[in-house]
């Protein structure tokens, strides 16, 4: 039986509400078989070959030739089937169930000594933060939120503790096109820096080599923030056509002055370890050699205080500003929404993607 126009509506939201990325191939394959359905064979000009997006969605796309619509509706509707089955197992695991560290395939979490450590966990890719690591810092935040550990440690598996988003995510764009990817983009950021904002527990950051982007601006949400000498802190927002985010523009400029806040979030400015303390925004650093065996020896004794009395220490501190705190992140995310559609962003990424520039 051929697929109606109903199946084919309702795949299209079945992909919506996939929790796992099924990867940039098979997103390209859902998007051109999506425009052969709708709009027929590719008539597009193609674009520049520095347009590296828009040219492997026109190549995709192009690739099906004079396919008919009606099988090109088909083909849709069987790609979104075979894919429920990862559906329906991202969706099978009930919220706040602990997950086992080996359950996770970006982070590495595990629980002993009343310390909950979640590890970011690509270091080949200097621990950026993909959509899917995104979803697992929530669901692992929200699982060691119930659990029975006193303190939330946050660190980076390798050289860096995170070279901040991963510019890759720019690159995934749903058949809704880019204005759909910015408003799914920001409704993920709000979610992710809402995590944040509400976690109830003492969260401390064991900040181990360079942090950039997202992994600077959250520091600001975080209990106490311990660093190596080796971290430096970096937020190119204006590099990358972009603006800052995780709550930093109110943040920041409360920890370091506004002034201070304006180097690092307007003009990209890199502190170093022992200037970010200066600042305010790192509560210790310590010498590489001895980072982790004395910050470990130190967070162990915290986890030995009484818990509740923790918990209710940093709620008095956090709640007087946590409605505050939401309504930046809410018009943080809205104004990233608009940037991530310049072209000053977009021309950042290709030319990072295409190997054009670093920071
Ligand atoms: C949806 C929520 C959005 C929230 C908004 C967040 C904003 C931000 O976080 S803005 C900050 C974004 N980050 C960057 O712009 C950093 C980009 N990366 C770099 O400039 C460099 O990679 C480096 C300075 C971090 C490290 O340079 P180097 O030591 O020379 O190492 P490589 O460049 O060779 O990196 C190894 C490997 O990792 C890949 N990679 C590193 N960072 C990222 C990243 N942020 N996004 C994507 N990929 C990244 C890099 O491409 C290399 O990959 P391979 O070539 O495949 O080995």
């Amino acid at each position: 039986m051929r697929a109606s126009q109903k199946d084919f509506e309702n795949a299209m939201n079945q992909v919506k509400l996939l929790k796992k990325d099924p990867g940039n191939e098979v997103k390209l394959k859902l998007y051109s078989l999506y425009k052969q359905a709708t709009e027929g064979p590719c008539n597009m000009p193609k674009p520049g070959v520095f347009d590296l997006i828009n040219k492997a969605k026109w190549d995709a796309w192009n690739a099906l030739g004079s396919l008919p619509k009606e099988t090109a509706r088909q083909n849709y509707v069987d790609l979104v089937s075979s894919l429920s089955s990862s559906l329906e197992s991202s969706s099978q695991v009930e919220p706040g169930t602990d997950r086992k560290s080996t359950g996770y395939e970006t982070l590495m979490v595990t629980s002993e000594d009343g310390i909950t450590k979640i590890m970011l966990n690509r270091p080949t890719k200097k621990n950026a933060l993909n959509v899917e690591m995104y979803h697992e810092i929530m669901h692992a935040l929200k699982a060691a939120s119930k659990d029975d550990s006193a303190i939330t440690v946050l660190t980076g598996n390798g050289d860096y503790y995170s070279s901040g988003n991963d510019l890759t995510n720019f690159t995934d764009i749903p058949p809704g096109g880019v204005e759909e990817k910015a408003k799914n983009g920001a409704i993920l950021l709000r979610e992710f820096v809402g995590c944040f904002i509400d976690f109830p527990k003492p969260l401390i950051a064991v900040v181990n080599g360079p942090a950039v982007g997202i992994s600077v601006t959250l520091l600001g949400l975080f209990d106490a923030v311990y660093a190596s000498d080796r971290a430096t802190f970096h937020t190119p927002f204006s590099h990358l056509g972009q603006s800052p985010e995780g709550c930093s523009s109110y943040t920041f400029p409360k920890i370091m002055s506004p002034a201070k806040a304006t180097e690092m979030l307007v003009f990209g400015k890199k502190l170093t370890a022992g200037e970010a303390c200066a600042q305010g925004l790192v509560t210790e650093v310590f010498p590489d050699s001895t980072f982790q065996k004395e910050v470990w020896t130190r967070l162990k004794a915290f986890a030995k205080l009484p818990p509740n009395a923790m918990r209710i220490s940093k709620e008095i501190i956090r709640n007087r500003e946590k409605e505050k705190l939401h309504a930046v992140n809410a018009e943080e995310c809205s104004v990233l929404q608009g940037r991530w559609l310049s072209d000053e962003c977009m021309n950042a990424v290709v030319n990072f993607l295409s190997r054009k520039s670093k920071l």
